[in-house]
């Protein structure tokens, strides 16, 4: 059994304390700098890498993290993890998302059903209707095929399958690969729902509502609003519209839905993009074979996730260092910064990932804890956001740490030479370029001109953003995010801070209000 102890109770936070600390600007400029970028740089799943050359340690504070590792046993609470021990204490639920990419450790049984089994088994259902819908098998109501596929769903339920699909659609069009296109409607906005549908051809649509819970108000609202749209057009809902839920839920085994998908309790919405939930919209999207093809990415990566040795293991390498920066360096934010514009909605996939996991001010048996926990992350890609916020990143009063992702190769390979250098290269150029001026800043007489430097930054660089580097991403995110709220002795796998703006919400709609709900509804009418 593993030791559950508050961060700041270990020896080895006191330690931390005690570091002497890095100036990257200093560390970073010349030979020096230039052995870091070649010596500190470990291997990824998938050929990438995480280099940390431009980050605020060496040896002398890797070999404190590796005891933090140690004294908090990381990667054995992982291992409690993947074996099926009750990792999320506020709902007393299991932690199985890495089981729907394979098998890490012991069979996890629960109630007799072997879960790996079960999600396996959703993924083969999964890939026979999309077989059958791409082969003309499951057809609309006048035995049409159908063209298009729309996932009503929010948060979990949206944005890992949204993000993972803009990653891959224009290598799928590359790799003629692509079968459907997506679309995605979450918001209760009306004009989510009617901009998405004014630009399809719902007769020739599947709709998927994903909810795990069954009972989230945005989700049912838009499948109801998609289902008025159906029957105006003329169109059968049922013939059309798709369920991705629990088993248990309200949405389950119901007659209004061509068919129903199940994931559990054990996957939480943020990291259900390996579950049934995602699987159905990218398997419709680009066939079954390239989610496999994305879950072996990603359990490449949960593999590489066990490794004790921090300098072996990028997931827990990433979430010391994130730690030490938010702990002792006292850095309170972490943009993501991907150098690839199909990565455009990846940022906000994290945002969720990461801030409604590590978001938390209570240990894991409810007592507050006295240090910080989760970052507040945010970001856009490259080169785009140096046009936008990068001034304050480096120049503002606030030092930020900046997790760079970049590719060697473009994914849809059209490039041309302008001015001796492709748009690839000039890409690449630019992150490269960034990474050493944040580092190492540059002196000018004109305080206005005058960058300071010493603003630390890590890069994941792969040679090309395909289904198996994409997976192995997901799962380093979700790897570093759960060893961070091992080390800070949190519950990653709960969110009960977004409760009470829906229970709110509700007696707004409800007329149940009064103090500053009231004034606030008065002032909106509803
Ligand atoms: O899949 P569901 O049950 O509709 O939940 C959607 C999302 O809502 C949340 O519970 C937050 O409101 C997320 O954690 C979850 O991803």
């Amino acid at each position: 059994m593993v030791n559950w102890t508050n961060f700041d109770a270990l020896d080895s936070y006191q330690a931390l304390k005690n570091v002497q600390a890095v100036d990257v600007r200093k560390v970073m400029s010349g030979e020096s700098g230039a052995k870091r970028v070649k010596n500190y740089s470990v291997p990824m799943a998938e050929k990438m890498a995480y280099n940390f050359a431009a980050k605020a340690v060496d040896d002398d504070i890797l070999a404190v993290l590796q005891k933090v590792s140690d004294e908090a046993e990381l990667t054995e609470k992982y291992e409690e993890l993947y074996n099926g021990a009750i990792i999320n204490t506020g709902e007393k639920r299991l932690v199985l998302h890495q089981l729907c990419r394979g098998q890490l450790g012991k069979d996890v049984v629960v109630d007799g059903v072997n879960k790996r089994e079960f999600y396996q088994a959703q993924q083969d259902r999964i890939a026979k209707f999309a077989n059958d819908v791409h082969a003309g098998k499951i057809v609309n109501g006048k035995g049409e095929k159908f063209t298009t596929v729309v996932q009503i769903g929010i948060g979990g339920s949206d944005l890992g399958p949204r993000a993972l699909y803009l990653a891959l659609e224009n290598w799928a069009k590359t790799n003629h690969t692509l079968k459907m296109q997506a679309a995605f409607i979450s918001n209760v906005d009306p004009d989510d729902a009617s901009a998405v549908l004014n630009n399809i051809d719902v007769e020739h649509a599947l709709f998927i509502v994903v909810s795990k819970s069954g009972t989230t108000l945005e989700t049912l609202t838009n499948a109801a609003f998609v289902e008025d749209a159906l029957k105006k057009a003329g169109v059968d809902p049922s013939k059309h519209m798709l369920a991705c839920t629990s088993e248990t839920s309200p949405l389950a085994n119901n007659d209004k839905f061509l068919d129903s998908f199940y994931m559990d309790d054990y996957i939480g919405g943020r990291y259900s993009s390996s579950s049934a939930v995602g699987c159905c919209v990218l398997s419709l999207a680009f066939g079954p074979e390239v989610f496999a093809r994305l879950m072996a990415g990603a359990h490449a990566a949960d593999e590489t996730a066990k490794e004790k040795d921090i300098l072996k293991n990028p997931a827990l390498l990433d979430a010391l260092i994130g730690v030490y920066e938010r702990n002792f360096l006292g850095y309170a934010t972490t943009a993501v910064l991907p150098y690839s514009q199909a990565l455009s909605r990846f940022p906000a996939h994290l945002q969720q990932l990461d801030m409604e996991s590590n978001g938390k001010s209570v240990n894991r048996f409810g007592k507050k804890v006295d240090y910080v926990t989760g970052p507040i992350i945010f970001g856009e890609p490259g080169t785009n956001g140096q046009h936008s916020f990068y001034q304050l990143l480096h120049q503002g009063k606030t030092i930020v740490p900046l997790q760079f992702i970049g590719f060697k190769d473009s994914q849809i390979g059209n490039d041309v030479v302008i001015e001796g250098s492709t748009s690839q290269k000039k890409l690449d150029a630019n992150v490269a370029a960034q990474i050493v001026a944040f580092a190492c800043g540059k002196d000018d007489e004109n305080p206005n001109k005058n960058f300071d430097g010493g603003r630390p930054s890590s890069i994941i660089i792969g040679q090309q953003l395909n289904p198996e580097s994409l997976g192995a991403l997901l799962a380093h995110f979700e790897n570093k995010v759960m060893f961070q709220g091992f080390v800070w002795n949190i519950n990653s796998f709960d969110q009960e801070g977004v409760q009470l703006g829906k229970v709110l919400a509700k007696r707004v709609l409800a007329h149940d209000t009064d103090g500053a709900l009231a004034v606030y509804s008065d002032l909106l009418e509803i």
